[in-house]
């Protein structure tokens, strides 16, 4: 069935709804991904909450939905844009076509789309608002600036117990990946997830051994009224930030983040860590960056950067155990060669407790 796709700055493109027509239209910020598989994790990951999604590898679907990669427990994205949408899929783990999947969470997949045409749009113009509907001359509600998913509408409403081990790590839940909790888990680790607006007071109750800020949705700066709860946890215990813990991390520290033209999503985004000045490739989807010159005076230098276009992708304290990374260590979709940051933040737990030992 015919559909269109409309951004905000009027381009129009033609393509086949694979899924069932749905009343409403989808309306969301337009951003593309480049990994050429992760499908299901990029649906699933609560960071793309009411975002458009273009994949821009051609052939998207060939092994369908399974039940082991997911990221949450449904998908977050407004709608999805691909050139060829395969479903006919052949996994022996899939238990239904992409089609099928967005279909049952009422998501439209838009295909033969001239996706090269959409990300042109992006790159030069940035991401914006867009569309997916079967209405002709639809116009597009222009944005108001920053993305607008809030955490709060992701986030878990209890305190949830994972793993078993003797180190105890609360993840601060502001949408996180099921694959951080895994991670962790892996290490060996008990982990807490708690809702992202806990107080300092019951996470010192809960005893951990190190924090996790999780990755999420929509603009850091909307969290403004609980980065001095932040700033306390994160001064007190051990701390390791991802994606958008990263950026609350600078921001309680008196930083600054500003939106990107349209940001990095892809499983093969080029970082050095400076420490080492190794070179690892990395999974990321973030549409905002910390701004460098801000940093200035915070304590926190820049510890990893991207090599494409040298923004800041990742924090140390100078004095205090932090450090974050604005790419995804526990990849999924893209490459592990950074799950070793886990193994370093435990490790930095562990000189941590036996500093704070030797000064007792
Ligand atoms: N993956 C994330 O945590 C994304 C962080 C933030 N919402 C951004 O788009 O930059």
């Amino acid at each position: 069935m015919k559909n269109y796709l409309y951004l905000e700055n009027g381009s129009v493109f033609e393509g086949d709804l694979l899924t069932k027509s749905t009343e409403k239209a989808a309306n969301g910020e337009i951003v593309f991904f480049t990994g050429m598989t992760g499908y299901q994790e990029v649906l699933t990951d609560p960071s793309y909450k009411d975002q458009i999604v273009v994949f821009t590898y051609p052939l998207i679907g060939n092994y369908g939905v399974n039940e082991n990669d997911f990221e949450s427990k449904k998908p977050h994205v407004a709608g999805v844009v691909v050139y060829e949408g395969n479903m006919s899929h052949s996994h022996y783990q899939a238990k239904n076509s992409l089609g099928e999947y967005l279909d049952k969470w009422n998501i439209p997949l838009l295909s033969h789309v001239d996706t090269r045409a959409v990300v042109k749009n992006i790159r030069q113009e940035g991401s914006m608002q867009a569309v997916i509907t079967s209405e002709e001359g639809c116009t597009v509600k222009p944005s108001q600036g920053g993305l607008t998913a809030h955490v709060a509408e992701v986030s878990t409403k209890v305190i949830e117990s994972f793993g078993e081990g003797d180190k105890h790590i609360v993840l601060m839940d502001f949408g996180y990946k099921k694959s951080i909790l895994d991670s962790l888990v892996q290490q060996g680790c008990r982990v807490s997830i708690v809702p992202f607006d806990t107080g300092f007071e019951q996470i010192k109750e809960l005893q951990p051994d190190g924090i996790l800020l999780s990755n999420g949705p929509g603009d850091p700066k909307q969290l403004e009224y609980l980065l001095g709860n932040l700033k306390k946890i994160i001064s007190k215990f051990p701390t390791m930030g991802i994606c958008l813990g990263h950026q609350l991390t600078a921001l309680a520290f008196g930083g600054n983040t500003k939106k990107m033209l349209f940001g990095h999503r892809g499983a093969n985004q080029p970082v050095v860590d400076l420490k080492t000045k190794k070179v690892y490739m990395s999974s990321q989807n973030h549409s905002y960056e910390v701004d460098e010159p801000s940093l200035q005076g915070t304590s926190l230098q820049v510890r990893f950067r991207n090599v494409n276009d040298s923004t800041v992708e990742g924090l140390m304290h100078e004095d205090l155990p932090i450090f974050t990374t604005q790419y995804h260590p526990e990849a999924n979709p893209g490459p592990i060669e950074s799950s070793q940051l886990f193994n370093d933040f435990l490790q930095m737990i562990n000189d941590y407790s036996g500093r704070e030992k030797a000064y007792a």
